[in-house]
């Protein structure tokens, strides 16, 4: 249980102030078997993210996947690793500095805005600690992620309220739930596409390819599945598109049960073969490039489309630093923000230093 920090107090002096935290998923510390094991035992021993009962799952994680699975993600991650470290991380770091400027231009300068990795580092608790120690006695949790998912959300949030439940004096928590359906995501992910079509022109087909989750978890009640549907038809109809012009599909499944479908990687192999020459893919679940979209959809889908008789295989890359993005995003917060920004942070006070000071004064209580 003594996982973490004990919680930092708040001085007196110290001006208060909110706080945003952006938090991804994160990635290994370097592209090799001997960080992605540390980074995949804790990915996979969240009960959030596999949902198998632990006598049985952790037998296969220790026994079978952390032996075989490093090497081969090590191997893929090497592929697109970039000079600053691992696409998602440098994204994610640039993606706050840029939503800071944008919320400073807002009139929000003085919002204490960071970024954290559920799993791997910085992690959620070592912010967290940091800025309540700057004073945040108001912290916005904004999950990167557009679609609810329990496993993402939902686990985010776990992170968090375990880390608060060792802290005595709390601050003043929101989140962010979904962004889905929000019109200024969609209008960039929309334009994100223009701008491909303007330079490429367009292909036969444009895909849209999310991140799968295990079927049994749309059977239990996870509204993911809806609204990767919901932000497909937004974005379809924000450019005009025919439905035979487009198609949902699902990628990154892992392990043998059933996840959502249609599986991305078949879809395209499929439409090869029935004679489609030229297909756009855009991830539009992911705000980051990552190793899902870099290796596995720009690579491997590349690839297997194209080994089976497509012509062209145009990759349209995340919304990453777009200005339009970042405007939607620091929009979001905003929102969320709410009466937050009419009120003043309370000050943070540290109450243990004030009792003492009263007692040495003779307060008796
Ligand atoms: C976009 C939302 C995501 C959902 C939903 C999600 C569910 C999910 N993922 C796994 C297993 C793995 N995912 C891996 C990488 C990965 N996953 C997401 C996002 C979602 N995952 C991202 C952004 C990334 C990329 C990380 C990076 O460093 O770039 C991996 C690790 C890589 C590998 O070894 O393949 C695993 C494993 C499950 C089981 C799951 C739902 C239950
Ligand atoms: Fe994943
Ligand atoms: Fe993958």
């Amino acid at each position: 249980m003594a996982r973490y920090w004990p919680e930092p107090a708040w001085t007196h002096g110290t001006p208060a102030r909110t706080g945003v935290l952006l938090v991804n998923l994160g990635s290994p510390d370097a592209p090799t078997a001997a960080a992605v094991r540390p980074y995949l035992r804790q990915f996979l021993s969240d009960p959030r993210v596999v949902e198998i009962p632990a006598p049985v799952w952790w037998p296969i994680l220790n026994g079978i996947i952390l032996n075989t699975r490093p090497a081969k993600s090590a191997a893929k991650y090497a592929t697109i690793w970039m000079d600053e470290g691992s696409p998602l991380t440098v994204h994610t770091k640039r993606q706050t500095k840029l939503l800071a400027g944008y919320l400073g231009h807002r009139g929000l300068a003085d919002l204490r805005v960071d970024w954290a990795m559920r799993y791997g580092a910085p992690s959620v608790p070592d912010v967290l600690k940091r800025m309540k120690a700057d004073g945040c006695t108001r912290i916005l949790i904004v999950p990167m992620y557009p679609q609810y998912a329990a496993s993402t959300t939902a686990s985010v949030l776990d992170e968090v309220a375990t880390c608060l439940a060792r802290w005595r004096n709390q601050p003043e928590i929101r989140y962010v739930r979904n962004f889905h359906d929000h019109p200024g995501y969609i209008a960039a992910l929309a334009q994100s596409v223009r701008d491909h079509w303007m330079k490429n022109g367009e292909g036969d087909k444009l895909i849209m390819s999310f991140h799968g989750v295990p079927r049994r978890s749309l059977d239990l009640g996870d509204p993911y599945h809806c609204e990767c549907h919901a932000t497909a038809r937004l974005l379809a109809a924000e450019l005009d598109l025919p439905e035979d012009r487009w198609q949902l599909t699902f990628q990154s499944r892992f392990g043998k049960a059933e996840w959502l479908k249609p599986y991305t990687q078949p879809t395209l192999e499929a439409l090869a073969r029935q004679g489609t020459k030229r297909v756009d893919v855009l991830c539009p679940g992911f705000p980051a490039d990552c190793l899902e979209t870099l290796e596995e959809i720009a690579l491997e889908c590349r690839h297997a489309f194209l080994s089976c008789g497509g012509k062209e295989f145009h990759y349209i890359p995340c919304l990453n630093e777009r200005n339009d993005w970042i405007n939607a995003l620091s929009g979001i917060v905003r929102d969320h923000l709410g009466n937050w920004l009419s009120r003043p942070a309370a000050a943070p006070q540290d109450l243990a230093a004030s009792v003492q000071r009263a007692r040495k004064a003779g307060a008796t209580c």
